[in-house]
């Protein structure tokens, strides 16, 4: 051991520490700040890719263990966890402040869309994140439903004489939806144009600020929307939720190869499988496969594709929803946990998608 210590020393014993994704070291990744020696002790911070890191713990007990074997066993090593989410974006005029647009797709309508997309804005959001969420089903809003938002009103904004909305803030989230701005009672006969029209305008003339993710909860299937989503502003990448049932399944990859033609281009960030096994509330550990066991899994795998979590067919989800109140608001429930462990693996996925893939292009469709 050496007498004297520097911060070169402590820099050397943490360049031994992978980052686990993105398998580089910490110090050439950048991602330690602020070391301060003391005596017999060291301080240092590391800063993760996402607030969401699900490999925090470990990532920290490595540093700890690197600095005993190379600089020190005797030295007092605390380590303080920050975040900063990575972004492939920069220097575009559209959302400039907005690290990563996420868009949530699904090839059949009614397999849970919107119950994800909402549960998981929220379980981002409590990890510390700056979450935001378009809900781009235009002709069938359900987001001031599941947020319990459905009078609220956005607000006005000007801006060196431009008009901006505001998007409402509910839960942490910032929200926008067409269904804050057509009462609910209104049946508005919507055509495609007028449609991309709005998701235009959410997108270009509403105040959005500074966010770590921003969600598009899109229509099932695949429409003009979608396709003015990525004619608008570069997708960071885009998640595709299914039940494990068949039907469900061969729509969902009419979903993912839109993504995935060549001029579209859009990363895919992985498959969400909802209601994939039922649990009733009196017996929380029994699962019934009544949708089919395994689609999901199968679906990732063909597809190469990330598998990015399940979350069960609860009544505790449906009633959530419908109050108003999602259920990745509740204290510690096999259903937040649930949502919890899904915003861990997006969050990495994006992060892995930054590190390792080229930025989106806005796409140019010639007609
Ligand atoms: N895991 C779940 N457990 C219980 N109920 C669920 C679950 N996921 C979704 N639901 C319920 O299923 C219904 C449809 O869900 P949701 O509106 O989220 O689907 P969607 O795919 O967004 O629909 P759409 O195709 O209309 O956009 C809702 O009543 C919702 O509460």
């Amino acid at each position: 051991m050496k007498d004297f210590i520097n911060n070169d020393d402590i820099l050397r014993a943490l360049a031994t520490v992978e980052e686990p994704d993105l398998k580089k070291d910490l110090v050439s990744l950048g991602m330690i700040k602020d070391i301060v020696l003391g005596v017999g002790s060291v301080k240092f911070t590391v800063v993760l890719t996402t607030p969401a890191c699900p490999l925090k713990d470990l990532i920290r007990q490595r540093c700890v263990d690197a600095i005993h074997k190379h600089v020190s066993p005797t030295l007092d090593v605390q380590v303080e966890m920050t975040a900063n989410v990575t972004s492939a974006r920069s220097g575009e005029a559209l959302l400039p402040n907005v690290k990563n647009i996420v868009a949530i797709s699904s090839g059949k309508g009614g397999v849970g869309k919107s119950t994800v997309t909402s549960n998981l804005a929220l379980a981002l959001a409590q990890t510390g994140a700056k979450v935001g969420l378009i809900d781009a089903d235009i002709s069938g809003p359900s987001i001031p439903v599941m947020f319990g938002a459905e009078n609220a009103q956005p607000e006005v904004m000007q801006i060196d004489g431009k008009n901006y909305l505001v998007p409402i803030e509910k839960y942490g989230v910032k929200l926008l939806s067409i269904g804050f701005l057509t009462p609910a009672e209104q049946a508005v006969p919507w055509r495609g144009p007028m449609m991309s029209s709005a998701l235009r305008q959410f997108i270009g003339d509403c105040y959005w600020g500074e966010l770590d993710y921003l969600l598009i909860d899109l229509p099932p299937g695949t429409s003009d929307i979608h396709l003015t989503l990525v004619q608008t502003v570069p997708v960071t990448g885009a998640i595709v939720v299914t039940t494990p049932q068949k039907v469900a399944l061969a729509d969902a990859q009419k979903g993912l190869n839109m993504f995935r033609q060549p001029n579209i281009n859009v990363p895919i960030l992985g498959v969400v499988e909802n209601m994939a096994y039922f649990t009733p509330a009196e017996l929380p550990n029994n699962r019934y496969y009544i949708f089919g066991q395994g689609g999901g899994h199968a679906f990732a795998e063909h597809y190469n594709i990330p598998y990015l979590g399940e979350i069960p067919l609860v009544q505790r989800i449906r009633e959530s929803g419908d109050e108003g109140r999602p259920v990745a608001l509740d204290e510690s429930s096999q259903m937040s946990a649930a949502f919890a462990g899904l915003a861990q693996q997006v969050a990495q996925q994006v992060a892995l998608r930054n590190a390792n893939a080229e930025k989106t292009k806005v796409v140019e469709i010639k007609a």
